[in-house]
């Protein structure tokens, strides 16, 4: 008997992007099972940031097509993520200077507040419940983080670390199906790296990860799959075993560095 593996969420098929003559992506094919991390790596410029913002809706790709859990998703804007189940954090924090940590929280929580627009204008008791379940769960998020002791905080008052999982925590209040990780491991210190290897790992309780890094460490350790890319192909997709084994990939990086080595 064999046992059907479990249709992927997200799935891209033959995705090319050009800039102008530059070939950003050509024919890139992977997918998104539930449960599951997967790690897309790459040397400088191999098409990683241009991989995720087609996923974001933020590029279009000139061919190929994206699938969400089986649907093809065409034209797909930044905005209608939410409403999907996708959640993404940014290389940037993107969080709101002139909200608190719990309020930047509540707005990634948009999704579930369905009925607070017009609610909230009337303010109903249901505006009122809507509400209080909303913090009540955006400050779990923070919780299970280990920051909610800065939910009255503003950003800027608070160490990097600190920010970045409150950004975390504003993408996961959404409760996605699927969380796209852009850079999750930068500017952090080895510590905060080991506390966010971790976590990524439960995540896969309740969502998929792709995450999207330089930290090679991260991504050997936290995915069940990582794709790597160099000048915007796939030339090695497998397990993390796979992966370093694969000669093509050593090349790819030692030629990245060899590159880096001679322009310094
Ligand atoms: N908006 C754009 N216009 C023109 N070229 C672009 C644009 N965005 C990316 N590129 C080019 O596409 C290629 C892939 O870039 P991308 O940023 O996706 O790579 P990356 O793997 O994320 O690199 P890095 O690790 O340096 O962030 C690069 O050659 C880059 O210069």
């Amino acid at each position: 008997m064999t046992i059907a593996s479990p249709s992927p969420l997200l799935e891209l098929d033959r995705i090319t992007v050009r800039f102008g003559g530059l070939v950003a992506l050509r024919e890139v094919t992977m997918a998104v099972p539930p449960a599951t991390v997967v790690g897309v790596i790459g040397p400088n410029g191999a098409g990683k940031t241009t991989l995720f913002n087609v996923i974001c809706g933020f590029v279009r790709p000139e061919q190929g097509t994206l699938r969400w859990r089986g649907d093809p998703l065409r034209n797909h804007s930044p905005r209608e993520l939410a409403g999907l189940g996708i959640a993404r954090t940014l290389q940037g924090l993107g969080l709101f200077a002139g909200l608190t940590v719990l309020e930047n929280v509540l707005a990634g929580a948009q999704k579930h507040a369905t009925a607070q627009g017009f609610a909230n204008l009337f303010g109903t008791r249901k505006a009122a419940r809507d509400e209080a379940s909303l913090t009540a769960k955006a400050r779990h998020v923070l919780h299970e983080l280990g920051v909610d002791q800065h939910a009255g905080a503003f950003p800027r008052m608070l160490p990097y670390g600190v920010q970045k999982r409150v950004a975390l925590a504003r993408a996961l209040v959404s409760e996605p199906a699927m969380l796209l990780l852009d850079e999750p491991a930068s500017g952090l210190s080895g510590a905060e790296i080991d506390e966010l290897a971790e976590r990524i790992r439960r995540f896969t309780d309740t969502t998929s990860v792709v995450v999207v890094e330089h930290h090679m460490d991260l991504v050997m350790r936290v995915c069940d799959h990582i794709v790597v890319l160099n000048f915007g192909e796939v030339i090695a997709d497998g397990t993390p075993a796979e992966v370093r084994a694969d000669p093509l990939v050593t090349e790819a990086y030692l030629g990245a560095e060899t590159e880096e080595t001679s322009r310094a």
